[in-house]
C-alpha cells in the first residue's frame, strides 16, 4: 500500500533535535560519522537514521500490523503474550500498567521473535496468528534480517569505539543463541487526549531499538531536563536508541534514556498511531554487567562511577527482561512496588 500523507506535526509543542547519523557513510567507515554516532550515543542514547533502506520492508510491517490488529480481540488473544514474562505474542490494550499508580496503557501490539522470523517454518519460540505466518517469509524475516543487519553494524562500531576486543559485542547477540530479539508493531488508537500517556516512561530493556514513527507521540526526558520533549517523526529516517543492556555492559558509557508513548499531538491527534520497532538484545544467557576486564576504556569508565555495584545487575538477559516484563503486567500487580519491580536504568527519574 502506498504511504499515506498525515496532518503535519504541530509546530508550537516542545521537541528535543536528535542528530541525523548517516548509514550510507557508517557502512563505509566513515571516520567523521562514527564521531557523530558516538556523540549522541553517549550523550542522549537516541539519533535518527537515514539511508537506511529499509522503507519498504516497513511499510510491509505496517500493512501486516493492521490487517492483524483488524482480528476480532478473541483470536488475538489465542495468541497473547502470557503473565510469566514472555515478550512475544500479542499483547491488549490495558494489559500494561504505564506507572506506579496502575494506570492502563492504551496500545496492542504484536511481538514476533527473531528467533521464530528466522528459523520459520520452524517454530522456535511460539505460535503466530495465520496471517502472521502467511507473511513470515516475504514480510517479516527480510524486516528482521535488515533491521538485524543495522544493528550488528552498528554494535561492530560500538565494539571498537569501546576498545573491546573485535567483534565482541556483535557475538554477544548473535544469531544462533535464541535472545528476546524481537520485531514489535504497536497500534494506539484515537480518542485520547494528548497528556494520556499511552505507554508508560521507560528505558528499553536490550541493546538497541531501531524505531519507525510516522506520527508525533514519542517523548524524552533528557537528562538533567525536567520537560518532555517529543522526538519529531522525520520521513525516511528511522528513530534509534541505546537500551539498558548495552548501557549496562558499556560501563554506562552508552546511554539508555528515559521515553515513553503519548497519543499524537495537535493536528494529528484524531488518527491511529503505528509504530513499528525492531529490539536487538543479548543472547539469554549473558550476564548484564560491564565488560570491565576486556576494556580498559570500560574499567575507567567504572572507577569514576558513583556506585559501580549498581551495573552489576547479577541477572542473565534473559532474567533481567523477564523480571520487567513480568512485573509490567496489570494481572501481576500487587501495588505500586510492583511497577518499582519492572524498572531498569530509570534511576528512579519515573
Ligand atoms: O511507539 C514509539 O514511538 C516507541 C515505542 C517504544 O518506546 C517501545 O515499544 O519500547
Ligand atoms: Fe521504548
Amino acid at each position: 500500500m502506498p504511504v499515506p500523507t498525515f496532518p503535519p506535526f504541530p509546530d508550537d509543542v516542545p521537541t528535543h533535535p536528535l542528530l541525523v547519523v548517516d548509514y550510507n557513510l557508517l557502512k563505509i567507515r566513515d571516520q567523521n560519522e562514527i564521531n557523530r554516532l558516538w556523540e549522541a550515543a553517549t550523550s542522549l542514547g537516541f539519533w535518527y537514521l537515514k539511508n537506511h533502506g529499509t522503507d519498504e520492508e516497513v511499510n510491509d510491517l505496517f500493512d501486516l500490523g493492521e490487517e492483524t490488529m483488524e482480528l476480532p480481540l478473541e483470536e488475538k488473544m489465542k495468541y497473547e503474550q502470557g503473565d510469566a514474562g514472555s515478550s512475544f505474542g500479542y499483547k491488549a490494550a490495558g494489559a500494561n500498567a504505564v506507572d506506579a499508580s496502575g494506570l492502563k496503557d492504551t496500545i496492542e501490539f504484536l511481538n514476533i521473535a527473531k528467533d521464530d522470523a528466522l528459523a520459520y517454518p520452524k517454530v522456535a519460540r511460539r505460535a503466530y496468528p495465520p496471517n502472521v505466518n502467511a507473511k513470515m517469509s516475504t514480510v517479516v524475516q527480510p524486516f528482521v534480517r535488515k533491521s538485524v543487519d543495522i544493528n550488528t553494524t552498528l554494535l561492530g562500531i560500538f565494539n571498537d569505539k569501546l576498545g573491546l576486543p573485535e567483534g565482541t559485542l556483535p557475538k554477544l547477540h548473535s544469531l544462533e543463541e535464541h535472545s528476546g530479539s524481537e520485531a514489535r508493531v504497536i497500534k494506539n488508537p484515537p480518542g485520547y487526549p494528548v497528556e494520556r500517556m499511552a505507554i508508560g516512561a521507560h528505558t528499553d530493556f536490550g541493546s538497541l531499538s531501531f524505531l519507525h514513527n510516522r506520527l508525533g507521540g514519542l517523548q524524552v526526558l533528557p537528562p538533567g531536563v525536567d520537560e518532555w520533549q517529543y522526538v519529531k517523526p522525520l520521513p525516511g529516517h528511522a528513530i534509534c536508541n541505546v537500551g539498558d543492556a548495552l548501557a549496562v555492559l558499556s560501563g554506562g558509557i552508552l546511554h539508555s534514556n528515559i521515553h515513553r508513548v503519548m497519543p499524537p499531538p495537535g493536528a494529528q491527534n484524531p488518527l491511529t498511531r503505528w509504530s513499528a520497532v525492531f529490539f536487538t538484545r543479548p543472547g539469554n544467557s549473558i550476564v548484564l554487567r560491564p565488560l570491565a576486564d576486556q576494556s580498559d576504556i570500560i574499567k575507567d569508565k567504572l572507577s569514576q562511577h558513583p556506585d559501580p555495584e549498581s551495573l552489576d545487575t547479577g541477572a542473565t538477559s534473559l532474567e533481567w527482561f523477564t523480571r520487567r516484563i513480568k512485573n509490567q503486567r496489570m494481572a501481576n500487580r500487587k501495588g505500586p512496588e510492583t511497577w518499582l519491580a519492572s524498572r531498569g536504568t530509570e534511576q528512579g527519574r519515573v
